[in-house]
């Protein structure tokens, strides 16, 4: 923005630099001499008002001459009774216009109930406000300036000031919340009517446990279903891709897992119409095969297993199928209604079958969108490439996008400068279900994010730059998710019919034991939902699951790994940790009672590893540790986990830096440590150190 000294704009003004600085004091804007530089834009408005100012005193100048000029007439000459009416007159007038000054005062005075009501939106540019009031923009950017804000006819001000203003020209301004010029910033998406929507191909996410063969199922049906010519020759990977069956398509998520999933979900983007399960025949339903199955459950998904590895000797889709049955899924030809496909990624034996099968299933949930109108849809992938800039994968949910078009994906927005298929080749428009690559965002968008394609560039920037105050506020104040403290009156309010948890334990029986009590509790007002169990400690995919459902996690004998804690407190995710089962279901019925009142929360003060094991005779086994954060204090409670799963909990014995006995270590310091009536300590172990404190009510 280019500047002007103070001398200058002195010069425009035809004033003096002095009467310019102690003007500008006036108006609350400091100056220091006049070699002082300002803002063009500020002098500009500064000018305006002067000029303004210098017009009115012009005006009163005028009045005070005419009368003194006709007094001296009167006195010079005595005055005929034409001059006595004139000069009558111009009294008149100058006496209104003084009077009208006053008003002015008086107005700007008046008490509350005297002022005109005047409804404002939330926000409002400056000239819009001055067309309200009546007054002309100048005025008001003067007012503006007293209370040190600068802003310029078309720039908007917050409702506060604008009210403030308003009262000093005689209103009092209500909010018009109805009128929110935030409106603006929603795209709105018009119904469809039923006859706008045609069908749309299935949008299909691969799961399943580590090495059961998700990728090479990716893969093969991209090899089988894309010819060499379409592709190019190489397989290009943009994050998804579609394969054609007789005329029918279907677009497959390149990144296969319920992670990716869920982590999509937790961001707000549901896109997957159809999970499929990979379970390796050789093998069979594994810890993460149960993921799965309850994160796409969670989601409201169907899934269609594929059993896969089938082309090996040790294959057994019938043992797969007998253990998918205790987790729900009973196979069609068992009288259920999942369907499994045995397939092997190798042989590529069974893919066809697979593909008819998500096409059968897609055809039962009638897909449907509407092509016909603005795009609408959710960020896959996004990256930073030298030489094109912002790379976008979208997945287009519904409307058609087209190159040119002004796009919004939170806080990155742009026009579509070049469009690229999955098979790389450029295009001009996508419609509903395709996967495409964009180029043209001004910055790289969080993958999950909706984008939306709208009416300008300039509606896009404004949408852009609101998400971005939107997301300031929302870290600000992150929104709570459900928890047991207000489950209760959630429960009340009718917010809550159901609650969702998430069980972790130490063993099996442990969960079995918690599932029967917990779902038990459920009344006729709420339910309880488990959504997700299993062995293990608490992992960021828990607490990714608990936060895209919104459930609570209850932890039996477990602890979250520091990722998952992190997460949690991140996502506002309530994790419940518990070493009596008993206690769990007291809290959870206390909770739906409403009754539920911790007095004492635990706080972890530091967490120390165990490095090396020493037998004392006729002490103990002492631990090497090394705190590796936090502290350990010699009054900390202490638990031992030992991979994730917590063994015993207890006191310090004894707390020694070499020989000496020491209060507390700091973290990066080596230890000796004891622990009261407890010897089975392991190298490896993690002793977490805990206070109780009481939780403010
Ligand atoms: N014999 C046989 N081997 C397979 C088949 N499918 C996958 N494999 C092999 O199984 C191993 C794991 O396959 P991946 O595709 O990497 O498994 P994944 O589920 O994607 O594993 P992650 O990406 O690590 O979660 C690889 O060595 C594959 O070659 C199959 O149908 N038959």
């Amino acid at each position: 923005m280019s500047k002007i000294r103070v001398y200058e704009l002195a010069k425009q003004l035809n004033i003096t630099s002095k009467s310019l600085i102690a003007q500008l004091k006036d108006l609350d804007i400091k100056i220091v001499n006049h070699m002082s530089t300002i803002d063009s834009e500020q002098a500009e408005l500064i000018k305006e008002l002067l000029n303004d100012e210098t017009s009115e005193n012009k005006v009163n100048q005028k009045y005070n001459n005419e009368i003194k000029k006709t007094e001296n007439k009167k006195k010079d000459k005595g005055i005929n009774k034409k001059e006595k009416k004139a000069y009558s007159k111009k009294q008149d007038e100058n006496k209104n216009y003084a009077s009208e000054k006053q008003n002015k005062q008086v107005n700007s005075n008046l008490e509350n109930k005297e002022l005109k009501k005047i409804k404002l939106p939330p926000s409002i540019k400056v000239g819009e406000f001055s067309d309200k009031i009546s007054r002309p923009p100048s005025e008001v950017i003067k007012k503006l300036m007293l209370l040190g804000i600068m802003a310029t006819i078309n720039q908007e001000i917050d409702f506060d000031s604008a009210s403030m203003i308003a009262e000093e020209f005689g209103y009092i301004a209500i909010e018009d919340k109805e009128n929110n010029h935030q409106e603006d910033f929603i795209v709105q998406e018009k119904e469809d009517k039923p006859e706008d929507l045609v069908k749309r191909p299935p949008v299909i996410t691969v799961m399943g446990h580590v090495d059961h063969g998700k990728t090479s199922l990716l893969d093969a049906i991209r090899k089988t279903k894309i010819t060499q010519k379409e592709a190019g020759g190489i397989t290009q990977h943009i994050g998804a891709y579609m394969v054609n069956i007789n005329g029918e398509k279907i677009t497959f998520l390149d990144t296969p897992g319920h992670e990716a999933f869920t982590a999509m979900r937790s961001r707000g983007a549901s896109i997957t119409d159809i999970a499929v399960l990979v379970v390796a025949a050789d093998d069979g339903v594994m810890p993460q095969t149960v993921e799965a199955i309850n994160h796409a459950k969670a989601a409201n998904v169907p899934i269609i297993v594929a059993i896969n590895k089938i082309d090996k000797s040790t294959a057994s889709p019938d043992k797969i199928k007998q253990e998918l049955t205790e987790y729900g899924l009973i196979p069609e030809e068992w009288g259920g209604d999942t369907i499994c496909v045995p397939v092997s990624a190798v042989t590529h034996e069974g893919i066809d079958n697979l593909l008819e099968m998500i096409l059968l299933v897609a055809e039962m949930q009638e897909l449907k969108a509407n092509p016909n109108k603005r795009a609408r849809g959710s960020v896959i992938e996004a990256k930073l490439e030298k030489g094109r800039g912002t790379v976008a994968t979208l997945l287009v949910e519904t409307g058609t996008i087209h190159i040119g078009d002004a796009i919004v994906a939170g806080t990155a927005h742009g026009r579509v400068r070049a469009m690229i298929d999955d098979k790389g080749k450029r295009i001009k428009k996508a419609g509903p279900s395709m996967p495409i690559e964009i180029l043209g965002l001004s910055e790289v968008p969080v993958p999950g994010e909706t984008f939306y394609v709208v009416k300008d560039d300039k509606l896009a920037r404004n949408i852009a730059e609101k998400n971005k105050e939107v997301i300031r506020e929302r870290q600000l104040n992150q929104t709570q998710k459900i928890s047991l403290d207000d489950l209760f009156t959630k429960i009340k309010e009718g917010e809550v019919k159901e609650i969702s948890v998430i069980i972790k334990a130490d063993v099996q029986g442990s969960i079995e034991a918690l599932k029967q009590s917990l779902e038990r509790l459920s009344n006729d007002e709420v339910k309880i939902k488990i959504i997700h169990s299993g062995v293990g400690a608490i992992s960021e995919s828990d607490v990714m699951l608990a936060s895209a459902s919104n459930a609570i996690i209850v932890g039996f004998n477990v602890r979250p790994d520091n990722n998952a804690q992190n997460l949690a407190e991140k996502e506002k995710v309530d994790i419940r940790l518990y070493r009596v089962i008993y206690n769990a279901i007291e809290d959870m019925q206390d909770a739906m009672k409403g009754i539920l009142e911790p007095e004492y929360k635990e706080q972890v003060v530091g967490r120390a590893e165990v490095r090396q094991i020493f037998r004392v005779p006729n002490i103990g086994t002492i631990a090497g540790c090394h705190v590796i954060d936090g502290k350990i204090n010699r009054n900390n409670q202490v638990r031992i986990i030992r991979d994730g799963i917590v063994i015993h909990e207890g006191s310090i014995s004894s707390l020694k830096r070499f020989k000496d006995d020491v209060k507390e270590i700091a973290s990066g310091y080596e230890c000796g440590l004891g622990i009261e009536n407890y010897n089975d300590i392991k190298e490896g172990d993690i002793i977490e150190g805990f206070t109780m404190i009481e939780v403010s009510k």
